[in-house]
């Protein structure tokens, strides 16, 4: 297949990159590089461009040949969407419309679409389903929200087919300790507590202690970018005409960030001075995944379940590049 990735020189999706090419697909990375990088491609064709650039990307979905998309690039940053909503919805809705139809101009009709576990609401239950009730904390998370309903739209009205993916927290770097994670400025938690060790920063600030969890920090489900990687394998294949399937994408377990915080500790054999400091506006106490659809309906099956050896692949990158990408 010749898959055609948008946000491919991220994070996530360059590890998807990577993996799907190693699977034999041809790969294309589209990214604007505001905050992806030319080396996480890892020599694959990258096209410098805006998903807002309708006709760039009709032109490159053509030329390519592409037989499906994987959308990746947005903004992510949940603080960022509090203070700056216009970016997000902008970028979210609009970068991803402009998207849909350069993908009809192309005629190209199967998508995968990163959405989030952040619009999920509040659940009584330790875990979510995909029937959880959706209802956003933050303008990152309703901006992902609005496009999985017009996903649904477009694939009713127009016969195209999509998988809407819910990822967890994204987690780990390559196990040849090669690529790994790299935002500027940083902004997740477990590159973050591992800076303290590399030496970059003298502490962490724990985003506020009294929220309902057992040690009242917020518990999230680290899922690790090769187990994401492969998720994103087993569905394109699955994806149908006409169909918007939903999978939550998460390992089923959850950990505080206190409780990142001792696994770092674990890992690299430091101690990790931390500082309480007040909520992060956004933040929800708790989101950890049911995974049984992905597991039963497309056969996947995590490799990394254990969160201190996903963090001792993080902890491999971040020590071989300290600085990160060159570029
Ligand atoms: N990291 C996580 O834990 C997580 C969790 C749930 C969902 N997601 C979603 O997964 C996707 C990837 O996240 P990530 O952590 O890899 O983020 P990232 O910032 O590393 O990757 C996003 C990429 O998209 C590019 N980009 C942004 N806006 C663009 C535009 N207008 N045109 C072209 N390229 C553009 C950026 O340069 C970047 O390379 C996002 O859609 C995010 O919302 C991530
Ligand atoms: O210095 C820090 C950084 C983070 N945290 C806390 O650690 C937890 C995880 O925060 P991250 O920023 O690492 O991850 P988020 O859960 O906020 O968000 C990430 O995962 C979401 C899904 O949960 C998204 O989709 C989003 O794109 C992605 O950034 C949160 O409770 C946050 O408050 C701290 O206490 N201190």
């Amino acid at each position: 297949m010749k898959i055609l990735i948008t946000g491919g020189a991220g994070y996530v999706g360059s590890a998807c990159l990577r993996h799907v090419a190693a699977q034999g697909h041809e790969v294309m990375a589209y990214d604007n590089l505001v905050m992806g990088h030319r080396s996480a491609v890892d020599g694959h064709p990258l096209v410098v461009g805006d998903i807002a650039d309708t006709e760039l990307l009709t032109r490159t979905l053509k030329d390519f040949g592409a037989d499906a998309v994987m959308h990746f690039a947005a903004a992510t940053y949940v603080g960022e969407s509090v203070e700056n909503p216009e970016y997000h919805y902008r970028n979210n809705i609009t970068g991803t419309l402009s998207l849909l139809n350069a993908m009809r101009a192309a005629d190209i009709g199967r998508m995968l679409f990163s959405s989030t576990c952040a619009t999920y609401g509040m659940t009584e239950s330790e875990t979510m389903t995909e029937a959880t009730p959706q209802a956003p904390f933050s303008p990152y998370a309703r901006t992902k929200l609005a496009v999985e309903w017009m996903i649904r739209d477009f694939a009713h009205a127009y016969g195209m087919g999509f998988t809407l993916l819910r990822y967890f927290n994204a987690s780990g770097g390559d196990a040849d300790g090669r690529h790994g994670e790299d935002h500027r400025p940083e902004n997740h938690l477990i590159p973050l507590v591992l800076e303290v060790p590399l030496g970059k920063r003298d502490h962490i600030k724990v985003f506020g202690t009294d929220y309902p969890t057992p040690d009242g920090t917020c518990i999230r489900d680290y899922v690790h970018t090769r187990d994401l990687a492969s998720a994103h394998l087993l569905a394109i294949e699955a994806t149908g005409e006409g169909t918007a399937e939903v999978f939550n994408i998460g390992t089923g377990n959850g950990q505080s960030v206190m409780e990142i915080i001792e696994a770092c500790e674990k890992v690299t054999g430091r101690e990790i001075p931390r500082e309480v400091v007040a909520r992060r506006p956004g933040d929800p106490p708790r989101l950890v995944a049911d995974p049984v659809k992905l597991k039963t309906q497309l056969g996947w099956e995590p490799l990394y379940t254990n969160i201190e050896d996903t963090i001792a692949t993080a902890w491999a990158w971040h020590q071989s590049h300290p600085n990160g990408y060159p570029d």
